[in-house]
């Protein structure tokens, strides 16, 4: 059988109006008295990678159906939302995706994001996710057009497991070519992503490790999750993040760190010897919503408030609506849908009320 795999398209709508009072310099916290910090903008749902556990090949018979260019939210639209999402109390900007660097352009959207600010007039802290598969020519321009830093993921240095993970036989080298570029040109400090999944690339965590100690970036280890409904997630290939930290601990004492910034997805440690820092992000088995300040734009301007989420609201038929809305409209609308958010699905994973709904694709919601 054949047949498309269609995003989730079932959004909330929402009226200027229905809105939330904004208070300026006040916290905007959620129902649960979390704050908006962070929000990850995807810029494209499309991927030149097809990582089993994100984006598989072969799902169920079918194919994965991509947005229209038309669909996307421009530059110009990213640019407001963000401003509007700034002036609420974001302080970070991750751009992602899909493949982000695979957006025409992008340079010219981290330079209209560069140049935001803070109500109180401090810069962003603006990055970028990316498989890395492009670094080696976009680095330079990525850096000189406004980016801080970035994370680049990737799933082991054998060739033969890697390019099982990302499906289209992407070599290894070329990555860590496009760390080192991204190194020389400046964006730093740098993360390693590795998606950890037992029995298919466990094996890849020591030669991480001993790769990446002393180089400078940092490396962190992801549980494999239960994002989207395409991926055949199942808890018997989950490797918790304790196990990887025995694991590497074992060869190299480890001593923890504090944590850098409220709401961190990842619990730092630092190598006993002064070979650098680790990380351990463990959705799976230490849920991090408590204290969760994530908000997420999807390519085509919905507004999901968990990665887990089944719908988005509906910011780009504001922006295009037939009646204008100013930025403090949308501000209103933002402030609306955050102030009555509960999500908290990764403490929930498993009970009816988490796995009531479908969930939407990550590449789609962005990463
Ligand atoms: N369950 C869950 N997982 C998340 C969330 N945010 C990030 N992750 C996971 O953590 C991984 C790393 O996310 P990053 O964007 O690199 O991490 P970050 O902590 O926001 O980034 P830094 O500011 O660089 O530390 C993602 O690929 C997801 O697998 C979240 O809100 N919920
Ligand atoms: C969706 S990708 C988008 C950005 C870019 N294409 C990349 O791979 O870095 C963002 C991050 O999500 C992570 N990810 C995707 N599916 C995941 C899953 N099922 N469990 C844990 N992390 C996942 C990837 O490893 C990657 O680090
Ligand atoms: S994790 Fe990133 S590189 Fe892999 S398929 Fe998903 S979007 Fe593409
Ligand atoms: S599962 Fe949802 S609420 Fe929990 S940390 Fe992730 S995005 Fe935040």
């Amino acid at each position: 059988m054949s047949g498309r795999v269609i995003p989730l398209h079932d959004s909330r709508s929402l009226h200027p109006l229905a809105v939330a009072p904004v208070r300026v310099g006040m916290p905007l916290l959620d129902a649960r008295g979390r704050p908006l910090r962070d929000l990850r903008i995807s810029v494209t749902d499309r991927c030149n990678f097809r990582c089993g556990y994100c984006m598989p090949k072969q799902v169920f018979g079918k194919h994965h159906e991509f947005l229209p260019h038309a669909d996307l939210l421009s530059f110009e639209e990213i640019t407001r939302l963000a401003r509007v999402f700034v002036a609420l109390g974001v302080e970070k900007l991750r751009i992602t995706g899909g493949e982000p660097t695979l957006r025409r352009g992008l340079e010219a959207l981290i330079a209209q994001l560069a140049a935001l600010r803070t109500p109180d007039g401090r810069a962003l802290d603006l990055t970028l996710t990316t498989n890395g598969s492009t670094l080696v020519k976009k680095a330079a321009s990525l850096k000189t057009a406004g980016l801080n830093r970035l994370t680049v993921s990737l799933d082991g240095l054998d060739d033969a497991v890697f390019q099982r993970m990302n499906d289209v036989g992407f070599p290894v080298a070329d990555v860590l070519d496009g760390i080192r570029a991204a190194q020389a040109a400046g964006l730093g400090p740098i993360k390693v992503n590795m998606v950890v999944q037992r029995g298919v690339n466990d094996d890849q965590i020591l030669p991480m490790a001993r790769h990446f100690r002393g180089s400078g970036v940092t490396l962190r280890f992801i549980e494999y999750m239960d994002v989207g409904a395409t991926n055949g997630w199942r808890m018997d290939q989950v490797l918790p993040s304790h196990e990887v930290q025995r694991r590497i601990a074992a060869e190299f004492p480890l001593v923890p760190l504090s944590a850098s910034a409220p709401g961190e997805t990842a619990e730092r440690w630092a190598y006993a010897d002064g070979g650098g820092e680790v990380g351990f992000i463990s959705s799976v088995t230490q849920a991090f919503c408590g204290d969760c300040n994530r908000a997420r734009l999807s390519t085509e301007g919905r507004l999901y408030t968990c990665l887990f989420a089944s719908r988005g609201h509906d910011l780009r038929g504001l922006l295009r609506g037939l009646e204008p809305v100013s930025d403090e409209q949308l501000a209103g609308a933002v402030a609306g849908v955050w102030t009555g958010r509960t999500d908290r699905y990764s403490q929930l994973r498993g009970t009816a009320e988490a796995m009531a709904e479908p969930r939407v694709e990550m590449h789609y919601i962005g990463g």
